[in-house]
């Protein structure tokens, strides 16, 4: 109607099965560690360290603006944030563990037979 100003956009299929993806990786993060960006204020000279930034916030974002362009794209990004973490924190700070162990369930999720019948579905 007129009054809604916010047009209600569509998802496609890929941003669905983006946003599923996300969803899955996101119950694997339970402290919410990778939820939004690390500040320099939580991490001192993270931003000098670390090159480029990624949490789970950046993502939805990017599949809001349609910047990823396949599944594997969402993967890069999901790697590029569990490694910060590993490179940023010692191995034996929580952070550094939780990383690891999120990589390893992420990369489950995200193995490659299971993106390639995901794929096939949206095709
Ligand atoms: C958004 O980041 C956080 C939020 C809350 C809390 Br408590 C810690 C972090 C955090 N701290 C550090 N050192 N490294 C990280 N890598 C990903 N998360 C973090």
């Amino acid at each position: 109607s007129s009054l809604n100003k916010v047009e209600e956009k569509e998802l496609t299929p890929l941003q669905e099965a983006l946003s599923q993806l996300i969803r899955q990786l996101q119950r694997k993060d339970p402290s919410a560690f990778f939820s939004f960006p690390v500040t320099d204020l939580i991490a001192p000279g993270y931003s000098t360290i670390i090159k480029r930034p990624m949490d789970f916030s950046a993502m939805k974002e990017k599949v809001k603006n349609e910047f990823y362009q396949s599944l594997e794209e969402l993967k890069e990004d999901f790697r590029i944030m569990c490694e910060n973490a590993m490179i940023y924190n010692k191995p034996e700070t929580i952070y550094h563990k939780a990383a690891r162990k999120l990589l390893h369930s992420g990369m489950k999720i995200l193995r490659p037979e299971r993106l390639e019948s995901l794929r096939q579905s949206i095709e």
